[in-house]
């Protein structure tokens, strides 16, 4: 018969909080940020707070989609290569331009690419259709009514609703505020984070490293995660197990944080500064989360404006599920998101899997969706289960996500994967 203590670590720790109330507490915690009007880059990435209507028509008048010649059809149909029709030229319209003349019998107007159409103008013959002459031209082909003309309004009109709140701003977004005049636009802005990775044996990429040293690797994965979810992410690199350059270093990023977020430092170790450091605040709670990777935890407030902040685990692994499964959705919860969670589908596993009872097993895999578009893909473990395993994370495309009380699963069986990016 197990000992208290082994059964505990065989069924799971009672007193640890399922990643579901985990997560929903601090979702509970997390508001979206308040709206702010910006120039419409700065707005690029955010959420649009409110619908936007156009103020006017796209294009805002007619005009050619087409190099060539604005001509009346009456006089170019017979147009051919054999009779070409000759008509005389009575303007030249450039793009910005204003017509100076209507088109009269037997006349036209050479005419550029996005140039307004001159009265009378009943369809444009491009230049490749004629012999390209001035002040006369040869025309040996009859465009049908209204071809290569961009009417007015076609695209917008006034008044129209083009872009619905919640839309996110993308290239096409601004490109399309940018066409009905809007400079500024009201959006939930990106929320700006801190990453801190903490630890005495950190060494920043590009230095010498020494014996017993690791590089961090956990604040360039955090600020590329934080800068994919949307946010503004600024990476504060080597903040050694020091509880005083702690404290200061937090202090200091506070000003330009709406969320703070921690690596390392939080297990039972003798130099876990930053539990030792928070937990005397009294805003941050620390404790044990019911998953593998990822089971030390903190989450809270801190600083006069009560900002977020998380505490994940200095496991690589640990760090970049903690991230995906409890700070991602808090980032996109900032900026007025409905959904949160990452998209998640059923899948085939190809082999045997097993994991720990009581607690949420996150494996890194990849995932193949079926081949003809349709049914369930497939999804295969890659690498171990050890936290410290950066180098199957970086081969993975997906999670399998295995429920706390599913301790096997067996070749071929039906899992629940979640899609990163
Ligand atoms: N006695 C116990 N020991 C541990 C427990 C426990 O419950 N009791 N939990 C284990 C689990 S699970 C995890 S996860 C880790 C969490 O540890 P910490 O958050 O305290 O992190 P550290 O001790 O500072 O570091 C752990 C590990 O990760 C490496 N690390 C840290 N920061 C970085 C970084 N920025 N880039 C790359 N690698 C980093 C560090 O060198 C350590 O190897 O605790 C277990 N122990
Ligand atoms: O939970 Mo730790 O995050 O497994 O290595």
């Amino acid at each position: 018969m197990p000992g208290l203590v082994e059964a505990v670590r065989e069924r799971g720790d009672a007193r640890m909080k399922s990643v579901e109330d985990h997560l929903s507490g601090i979702l509970e915690r997390i508001a979206p940020l308040a709206p702010l009007e910006l120039q419409l880059l700065d707005a690029h990435g955010s959420l649009l707070v409110d619908e936007v209507a156009a103020t006017g028509d796209l294009p805002p008048f007619d005009n050619s989609s087409m190099d060539g010649y604005a001509v009346r059809l009456a006089d170019v149909a017979d147009a051919g290569e054999q009779y070409p029709v000759v008509l005389e030229v009575v303007d030249d319209i450039a793009a910005g331009d204003t017509p100076k003349v209507a088109l009269g019998s037997g006349t036209c107007a050479r005419i550029m690419t996005g140039a307004p159409v001159p009265e009378g103008t009943e369809a444009i013959v491009p230049v490749e259709w004629t012999d390209a002459g001035l002040p006369t031209v040869r025309i040996t082909k009859a465009p049908s009514s209204g071809q290569f003309i961009r009417r007015r309004g076609d695209d917008v009109s006034a008044g129209q609703t083009v872009l619905d709140a919640g839309t996110t701003i993308g290239s096409a977004q601004v490109g399309l505020l940018a066409a009905i005049g809007r400079e500024r636009i009201r959006v939930r802005p990106r929320p700006r984070v801190v990453i801190l990775s903490t630890g005495s044996e950190l060494i920043q990429p590009g230095r010498p490293i020494g014996p017993g040293q690791i590089r961090d690797s956990n604040s360039y994965m955090l600020t590329a995660a934080a800068r994919e979810a949307g946010a503004i992410a600024y990476r504060v690199g080597n903040v050694p197990d020091d509880p005083k350059v702690l404290i200061d270093t937090i202090e200091d990023q506070l000003i330009r944080a709406d969320l703070v977020v921690t690596t390392g430092g939080v297990s039972a170790g003798a130099y876990d500064v930053v539990k030792e450091v928070l937990s005397e605040l009294g805003t941050v709670e620390f404790g044990k989360v019911a998953m593998q990777p990822g089971m030390p935890q903190g989450f809270g407030v801190i600083g006069p404006d009560e900002t977020p902040i998380f505490t994940l685990p200095g496991n690589p692994v640990s760090a970049f599920v903690s991230f995906e499964v409890f700070v991602r959705p808090a980032l996109l919860r900032m900026q007025g998101a409905e959904v949160t969670e990452r998209p998640t589908v059923r899948a085939t596993c190809s082999t045997a899997l097993t994991s720990p009872d009581g607690k949420r097993q996150f494996l890194r895999a990849r995932y193949t969706p079926p081949a003809d578009g349709v049914g369930e893909g497939t999804v295969d473990p890659v690498g171990g289960i050890g936290s410290h395993l950066l180098g199957s994370l970086a081969r993975a495309n997906a999670l399998i996500s295995l429920p706390a009380e599913v301790t096997a699963v067996a070749e071929g069986a039906e899992v629940s994967v979640m899609l990163l990016g």
